[in-house]
């Protein structure tokens, strides 16, 4: 039923499109008509933007280019799709784009490409001051009788009856006001042309009798102006934050640098905003390739899906990766062997810790193995350490536990264990993909592969992760950019930008400020579990766990739900979860500290019938199920309503020992975990729901 009524809708509203757009077209053909001085295949490509006129959009004819006496811009387009750039073109050979040149009848005609690029850059700086992100400006070529629908570079080149469609089926990104206040600044800052030939207003004029104006055959593509109309029609607007920045965000997308970067601040401040939007504006301004890359694995598919949203021109050029995915792919390009078997390695691990572990001294600090697997991994191999020596004075980075020489002699023979037998096993770790992949890369420091590598959640990775990293791109201008929060770390370990061998200085290192997310009551509740805990940030800084934070007005709440029982406490979950309207349930995720109670969360909810999408599975677009997964994995991620169950289960309450005789590891891994629930809280837009079992 519901097929067959909205197949009814889109014909009827097919129909209106229709008699709709043979009026607009009617009277923007008699409008372009009045234009003079412009060639009949001018005023054809002028009437396809005429009709846009009728449906929301601004058009600026021959203005002047600022800053210069004559030079001109052929048109300014603004629009619900955002603000175009608009050449048009009246050749008459075809154009070719090839291998990101411009030629037209084997001529080159890169010169007409780089006056477009200019004057789009003065585009964007005129919109910067409104907030808006050069995301937004984008540069068309239109060429008059000819069918043209191509790329070069970030310039759309396009036919006379493609550009109408096109334009009309862009995505939302202004609304009516904001397309009005865009066309009246861009007027202001491109002034008319002296001397224009061409009639002012553009306005539509006002109807003549229809029946006079029969489209001439070939001329006009009704069809395809419908069909964009239609989509038009049914398309959501995408989100404000793809189009409009804070002004400080603005001008650091768009900055210049000269060497490696670093953007930090606290949760919610607008980071992976900036870092995604300067991926674009990197992508528009060379020809290369970008690389953005997260620890997580689930996030960059998330990443991907909204900078498509955002900036499609540009999307297959920016490559959204995990760290070890990418590692293992340029050593498979690079015909390095790679065997990575994470459980064949654990098993070696466990056998090394058998012989030469479990009797050592170290099981006096701390008997649990994990813990000195951590050390193997994020000390000792994250930081990519192959001596004894080294190891013994290396500073031991977010480490509690203090380890004197007989204790990292032991560490050493652990791992000369685990190493050995790994090997005999013919199996890699984690950390060997990227040591190998390092080691790859310094060996082939030749042409670039990546105009820029941005990394995100940079906190989380290892020294050696960061140096492969490093090692892409070197210190070119505009080449390396760090996003992350240290208070955000979720792993043990830990670098200093100084040890990665990375200087950033002066204003290179940018922190933002302004929460965006979370409203007062759900980031306070988040800042007083990490209050005590001060952190060392990766430029060496420590910093107090509660931090000055401004905040954006937004309404938000935290509810805290306390049972006796798992039961009571599982019941009210299933409760507030049912009772929220099915569409809420989208933007719901459910998120827990261990995989044991990511298991037990699923049955419950797929008992009560609520869909459930695993955050592993998320891309980034809507899907009408209750998220869920670790709290590390919703790292990146926010959601309008965050429901945490058993939320302290983990941390100590009340059954902890006197502080004294707290263990530093224990320490330790209580900092992380609290981290980890910090993390969880932060991704809470307006609901933060916390669950509490009295006696689990
Ligand atoms: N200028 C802005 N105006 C309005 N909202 C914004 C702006 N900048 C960012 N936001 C919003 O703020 C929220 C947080 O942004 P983002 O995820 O980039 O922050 P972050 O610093 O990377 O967070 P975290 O470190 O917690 O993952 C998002 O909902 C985003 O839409």
């Amino acid at each position: 039923m519901a097929a067959g009524g909205s197949a009814s809708r889109r014909a009827q509203e097919a129909r209106r499109q229709e008699r709709l757009l043979r009026e607009q077209w009617q009277a923007a053909r008699r409008q372009a008509r009045r234009w003079e001085a412009a060639s009949e295949g001018e005023r054809r490509v002028a009437a396809q933007l005429l009709v846009l006129t009728a449906r929301g959009w601004r058009l600026l004819v021959d203005r002047r280019w600022p800053g210069t006496r004559a030079a001109n811009v052929d048109m300014l387009l603004v629009g619900p799709g955002g603000v175009f750039v608009v050449d048009v073109k009246n050749w008459r050979s075809a154009p070719e784009a090839h291998e990101g040149r411009l030629r037209v009848g084997g001529e080159p005609r890169g010169d007409h490409v780089a006056k477009l690029l200019a004057v789009t850059k003065a585009a964007e700086s005129a919109v910067a001051s409104l907030g808006m992100s050069p995301v937004a400006v984008q540069p068309l070529m239109v060429f008059a009788g000819h069918r043209v629908d191509a790329e070069l570079g970030r310039i759309r080149l396009l036919g006379e009856h493609e550009v109408g469609p096109v334009l009309l089926s862009e995505r939302h990104r202004l609304r009516a006001e904001s397309v009005r206040a865009i066309a009246d600044h861009l007027e202001r800052v491109f002034p008319e042309h002296e001397g224009s030939a061409v009639a002012p207003g553009v306005t539509p004029a006002p109807p003549r009798e229809q029946s006079q104006e029969a489209l001439p055959d070939g001329l006009f593509d009704l069809d395809g102006l419908r069909e964009a109309a239609l989509e038009e029609a049914l398309r959501a607007p995408i989100e404000q934050w793809m189009t409009f920045l804070h002004p400080d965000q603005v001008a650091l997308v768009r900055r210049n640098w000269a060497g490696p970067a670093r953007i930090s601040g606290p949760a919610g401040t607008g980071k992976t905003v900036v870092g995604l939007h300067r991926a674009a504006h990197l992508a528009q301004r060379t020809t290369g390739r970008i690389l953005y890359v997260t620890f997580a694995n689930n996030l960059p598919r998330v990443q991907a899906t909204f900078l498509k949203a955002m900036s499609p021109a540009v999307a297959d050029r920016v490559e959204f990766r995990s760290l070890h995915s990418w590692a293992q792919e340029f050593l498979n390009e690079h015909g390095v062997p790679v065997r990575l078997h994470g459980d064949k390695a654990q098993t070696a691990f466990s056998l090394a810790w058998k012989h030469v572990g479990r009797d050592s001294c170290l099981a006096e600090i701390d008997p649990a193995p994990a813990y000195w697997k951590e050390e193997i991994d994020h000390v000792i191999k994250g930081r990519g350490i192959t001596s004894f020596e080294e190891y013994a004075t290396v500073p031991r980075r977010r480490r509690r536990a203090s380890l004197r020489r007989p204790h990292r002699q032991a560490v050493w023979a652990l791992h000369e264990a685990y190493e050995a037998l790994r090997a005999e096993r013919g199996v890699h770790d984690f950390n060997d993909v990227l040591s190998l992949a390092l080691a790859e890369a310094l060996r082939h420091p030749g042409r670039p592969r990546y105009a820029a590598v941005i990394v995100d959640e940079v906190q989380d990775l290892t020294l050696v992760g960061v140096r492969l990293l490093h090692a892409l791109v070197g210190d070119a201008p505009n080449g390396l950019l760090l996003v992350g929060d240290g208070q955000q770390a979720v792993y043990p370990g830990g670098f200093r930008l100084s040890d990665a061998g990375i200087d950033i200085r002066g204003d290179r290192g940018q922190v933002l400020r302004t929460n965006y997310r979370n409203s007062k009551e759900i980031l306070d509740a988040a800042l007083a579990v990490v209050a005590e805990d001060s952190f060392e940030d990766i430029d060496g800084l420590r910093t107090p766990g509660r931090r000055d934070v401004d905040l954006t007005y937004h309404d938000g709440h935290v509810l805290r739900v306390t049972r006796s029982t798992l039961a009571e406490h599982d019941q009210a979950l299933l409760e507030a979860l049912l009772g929220l309207p099915l569409a809420a349930r989208a933007d719901a995720a459910v998120l827990c500290p261990s995989m044991r109670a990511i298991g037990h969360y699923q049955r419950l909810l797929e008992r009560a019938g609520i869909p459930v999408c695993q955050l592993e599975h998320y891309d980034g677009r809507p899907v009408d199920a209750v998220k869920l997964g670790s709290y590390r994995r919703a790292k990146g991620l926010e959601f309008k309503r965050v429901y945490l169950p058993e939320h302290n289960a983990a941390l100590t309450n009340g059954s902890r020992p006197p502080e004294a005789e707290v263990s530093e590891t224990r320490r330790e891994r209580e900092e992380l975990l609290r981290s980890g629930l910090f993390v969880a809280m932060t991704r809470a837009r307006d609901i933060l729901w916390l669950g509490t079992v009295l006696s689990p």
